[in-house]
């Protein structure tokens, strides 16, 4: 769907580039996470992935074709739901979503989407009435209207409780299953896990690593498996080494012998491998 060859970008205020020379491609059907500490260039690039920034270095192709030569059409294509909800205030929910919908020449069934995210019931209320959440949902509707092939979502769950946050996640889910594309960024790395195909972090403009959730925690995974049994009343740990564990006799003899309570294989997060990458705690806002 993209293709992005050494890309670099500067922002004309400032000395440095922001962007150096990054490469990835972000394949249909997938959802692609950019993940990164805060000042990283994720929202920098996303910005320049559907051309709210140009005059950048390297080449961008979009569905086979150079990004720079596509004009207005692209936003036929695209779904964009940032972070900041951008809506009118005085106007309702409604309103706001049907003055938007006339961007558009494709349209989705608004009631069905707004029924799907809970908000059908308040739509007649105005957005300045709406709660953060119902804001960050409204924004969802909104940036589905034109039946996109490619979604852009910068922190699409935050802000959310979980119940809605799992409406949200669900329905990306489905977006997907329907031949969907989505490009993704969070600081909620459980929602990254449970969401993208691949990943890709990012640290001051450069790419680091690229690979699916899976894929890294084997790589950065400990290969430990630790085993807690009761004995005299009392729970007791022993962690062994994943990697001969077919032969190790201490193993055998305790699963043979011992009350065992749990067994867990030392499985690294995404959260673990984030700090690993980039060298920095996840901050929350
Ligand atoms: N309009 C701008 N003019 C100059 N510098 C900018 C501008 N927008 C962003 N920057 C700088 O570019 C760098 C990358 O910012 P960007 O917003 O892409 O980071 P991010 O990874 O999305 O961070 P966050 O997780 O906090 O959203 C930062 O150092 C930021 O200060």
């Amino acid at each position: 769907m993209f293709k992005v060859e050494n890309l670099s970008f500067r922002y004309p205020k400032n000395e440095e580039n922001t962007i150096k020379g990054i490469n990835f491609d972000i394949k249909k059907g997938e959802i692609f996470g950019f993940l990164g500490p805060s000042g990283a260039g994720k929202s920098t690039t996303q910005k320049i992935l559907i051309k709210l920034l140009d005059h950048y270095e390297g080449f961008i192709q979009y569905d086979g074709r150079n990004l720079v030569e596509i004009d207005h059409d692209f936003y036929e294509d695209i779904g964009v739901s940032f972070e900041m909800p951008i809506h009118f205030s005085k106007l309702t929910a409604l309103e706001n979503i049907n003055f938007f919908k006339k961007l558009y020449k494709n349209h989705t069934d608004v009631e069905q989407l707004m029924k799907k995210l809970g908000l059908w019931a308040d739509r007649n209320k105005k957005v300045g009435e709406y709660s953060k959440g119902m804001k960050i949902r409204l924004n969802f509707v909104r940036a589905m209207l034109n039946q996109p092939k490619m979604l852009f979502l910068d922190e699409p769950t935050n802000g959310l409780d979980p119940s809605n946050a799992k409406i949200l996640k669900d329905m990306i889910k489905i977006y997907q299953k329907e031949g969907g594309t989505v490009f993704i960024t969070s600081h909620i790395m459980s929602d990254i896990d449970e969401l993208c195909d691949r990943v890709a972090f990012i640290v001051d403009g450069q790419i680091k690593e690229i690979d699916s959730p899976r894929n890294l925690k084997i790589k950065y995974g400990q290969r430990t498996l630790k085993v807690e049994y009761s004995e005299e009343n009392q729970t007791k740990t022993v962690i062994f080494n994943l990697d001969d564990i077919k032969t190790n006799e201490e193993f055998i003899k305790l699963i043979r012998e011992k009350n065992i309570e749990t067994i867990h294989t030392g499985e690294t997060t995404l959260e673990d491998i984030f700090i690993k990458v980039t060298g920095v705690g996840l901050h929350h806002d």
